[in-house]
């Protein structure tokens, strides 16, 4: 199987000049999450988030996403608890999303897709004084998940997608302040699956503890619609393609188990 080999090929996105094989790669994401396997662990403590919305520094087009950036230098904006034993600092998020609403999350559970999925990237400042340090580590990232699904606009969201047309084009950055990524949670962050398993974009490095949430955020078609205006392409490019269908095609769980914080 794809786990046993020494290398396994990464099926990668068309749009990925990456590496075509991830050395070792027996924990490699996303997953699908199989409810029905996961396991309850009631060692599982809820998520403490401590976000402060003025270390939120810009928003740019790295040709792949749109990453929305935080000041990580010191412990500002903070994920703790869940399934971690030590304090991660938030540096930066995005999202993944598909090119209609059928599809566009990288995670799926019970094989359920949703039209987009936020990850909120965080690294152990516990254990590393840099990102680039932690991003290579077994215990150097935490990723939260949370799936979106199309329906009442997210309030919160629109300032975000009100910026996104000045970085239509790849490379392209705009200032981009006092934004709290709270407001992107669900209601309930109790409940949530986690596992070990990697980046999904290159260097795909098996460093990330994932925390998926069980529960979704609502955004309106709308907002997503903005999203798919963005483009991969840069500028001086000429032929434009649009920014949509960028997440990574799922991979072998591996023998990994999905714990729950639920039951
Ligand atoms: C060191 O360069 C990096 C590039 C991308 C990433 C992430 C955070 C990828 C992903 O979100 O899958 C990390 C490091
Ligand atoms: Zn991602």
């Amino acid at each position: 199987t794809a786990c046993s080999s020494k290398y396994v090929l990464s099926q990668m996105h068309p749009m990925w000049q990456g590496p075509l094989a991830v050395p070792g790669g027996d924990r490699q994401s996303p997953i699908d999450i199989v409810v029905r396997k996961s396991v309850f662990d009631s060692e599982l403590k809820p998520l403490v988030t401590d976000y402060d919305p003025h270390t939120c520094q810009q928003i740019w087009n790295n040709g792949y996403s749109f990453l929305v950036e935080y000041d990580d230098t010191t412990d500002k904006s903070t994920l703790r608890g869940g399934p971690l034993r030590d304090k991660f600092r938030l540096c930066q998020f995005h999202f993944h999303w598909g090119e209609s609403n059928a599809w566009g999350s990288e995670h799926t559970v019970d094989r359920r897709l949703f039209p987009a999925e936020l990850h909120l990237v965080h690294w152990n400042s516990d254990k590393y004084s840099l990102f680039e340090e932690a991003v290579m580590e077994e215990n150097g990232l935490a990723v939260i998940g949370v799936f979106l699904k199309v329906g009442k606009r997210h309030e919160g969201l629109q300032k975000l997608v009100d910026a996104l047309p000045a970085i239509r084009h790849k490379d392209s950055v705009v200032e981009f302040n006092r934004f709290d990524p709270a407001c992107l949670l669900p209601v309930n962050t109790d409940d949530y699956w986690t596992y070990h398993g990697s980046l999904t974009t290159p260097p795909l490095t098996e460093s990330v503890s994932w925390i998926v949430m069980k529960q979704h955020i609502e955004v309106s078609h709308d907002q997503l619609a903005v999203f798919r205006s963005l483009l991969f392409t840069s500028a001086e490019e000429d032929v434009q393609k649009s920014m949509v269908n960028n997440f990574r095609v799922q991979q072998s769980p591996c023998g990994r188990t999905v714990r729950s914080s639920f039951t």
